[in-house]
């Protein structure tokens, strides 16, 4: 039984409360089973804490009186309009039973001991429970690319202006492979706003909402103000929390390299976790600390290279930007070298050629990376090179790709 149960979770999670909850659990205990069915295709057995819901098609599912009452959807303890709670949680005792049960058609309907009643859709249920959750995180957005990836999405600018399509190719170009281009826009900066603002608002940091790199524009203390090349990394390590995407519109440019360098960091992430997992875990657990210093400005931040999703896994975020460290004092002495060891081994997958994709962004294009996992870098260059571009925030981007249908679940 318990080891159906650990299947059943997934392997994330053998957290030892949740064991131990497990062993309480009044079900090995107590089998107080009444069957209760009205003819439907749902077979309801109600036992002390919870209730189990069957039918042949469906696997079953199982749902705590407790989280039954906490998720009442009537008026009063649910606001449909703002799709607010509103049921005093913690005014229900955790040992409620109902004191009716029965399932009606396709209708969970449950009267409480106070005489308050729910009702449930079988089908709402169907989609709340832990196994449902699971496989909706789980279900596989990404492809991993080495070079230039094949099916990158290049929108022109008009149908990413005006259509819902033209919107959803780029979204679904950025939950897939982490970058989108937009063609045909003017070399300008009013224009390059209005690129970003069909995906949300530019985030506001110190660089500015929409900021602009050219010879004598806005100076800030940082390399990328400079012209010398710069390897491949994500931005914002140094902010708690880094952009969701960059954008870049190189306006003009009379001179020679200033070619853009994009490299997928999962795929980099996913190569060192199969040829060294000890690497790889190093890098998920070891703290390290980034900042950013400039004249009234000091940004740090201590946090790992790679986070991982909570329950499946799956890469969240990689922030790899080796210019960006601080002095390396969040380590402790024995570790200092296996950390070393772990980020040389990300950053020769990093910087292995056969998964870079240079381009040279012509002054029409509008390219957009997501920083959480793709990285960028550039090539030294000479002369006069205008460069516009912008930040959005990660929950905007993500809120933007579920809205236009390219994102399904949490990330
Ligand atoms: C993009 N923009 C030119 C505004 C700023 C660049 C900041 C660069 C910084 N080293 C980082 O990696 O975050
Ligand atoms: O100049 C470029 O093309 C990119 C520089 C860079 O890394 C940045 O602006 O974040
Ligand atoms: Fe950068």
């Amino acid at each position: 039984m318990m080891a159906l149960f650990l299947k059943n979770c997934g392997r994330y999670l053998f957290s030892r409360a949740l064991l131990s909850e497990y062993a309480l659990s009044r079900e090995c205990i107590v089998p107080c089973q009444r069957y209760v069915t009205d003819g439907s295709s749902q077979n309801l057995k109600l036992l002390d804490d919870h209730l189990v819901m069957s039918s042949p098609d469906l696997t079953s599912m199982k749902f705590h009186y407790f989280w039954l009452r906490d998720h009442c959807r009537c008026p009063s303890c649910y606001n449909k309009s703002t799709h607010q709670r509103n049921v005093n949680t913690f005014g229900v005792p955790f040992t409620i039973q109902p004191k009716e049960c029965r399932l009606s058609g396709e209708e969970l309907q449950v009267v409480w001991p106070d005489g308050h009643a729910s009702k449930y859709s079988v089908k709402w249920l169907s989609l709340q429970s832990f196994d449902s959750y699971s496989n909706r995180v789980s279900a596989p957005t990404r492809i991993l690319w080495k070079g230039m990836p094949d099916s990158v999405a290049h929108v022109p600018v008009k149908s990413f202006l005006e259509t819902d399509e033209g919107l959803f190719k780029l979204m679904k170009s950025l939950t897939a492979l982490g970058v989108g281009i937009v063609e045909g826009v003017d070399a300008t900066v009013e224009a390059t706003a209005k690129v970003i603002s069909r995906v949300a608002p530019a985030q506001k940091t110190l660089f500015g909402e929409v900021w602009e790199v050219k010879p004598d524009g806005e100076y800030h203390e940082d390399t990328a103000y400079s012209t010398q090349a710069l390897a491949a990394h994500n931005d914002n390590t140094y902010f708690s929390e880094a952009a969701g995407l960059q954008v870049f519109h190189v306006l003009s440019h009379k001179g020679s390299g200033g070619k853009t360098l994009l490299v997928d960091g999962f795929r980099a992430a996913q190569k060192v976790k199969d040829e060294d997992i000890n690497s790889f875990q190093t890098l998920i657990e070891t703290c390290i600390q980034s900042e950013y210093l400039e004249k009234g400005q000091h940004h740090c931040v201590t946090s790992p290279v790679l986070h991982l999703h909570p329950i499946t896994g799956k890469f969240r975020q990689i922030r790899y930007n080796l210019y960006d460290r601080a002095a390396m004092s969040t380590v402790p002495f024995a570790r200092v070298m296996e950390w070393y060891q772990a980020m040389g081994q990300l950053s020769k997958a990093v910087t292995d050629p056969s998964g870079e994709w240079w381009l040279q962004l012509r002054p029409d294009q509008v390219l957009f990376v997501d920083n959480w996992r793709v990285l960028h870098g550039r090539s030294a260059y000479t002369g006069a090179r205008w460069v516009a571009g912008g930040y959005i925030s990660r929950t905007d981007y993500t809120s933007r790709a579920r809205v236009a249908g390219a994102l399904p679940h949490d990330d």
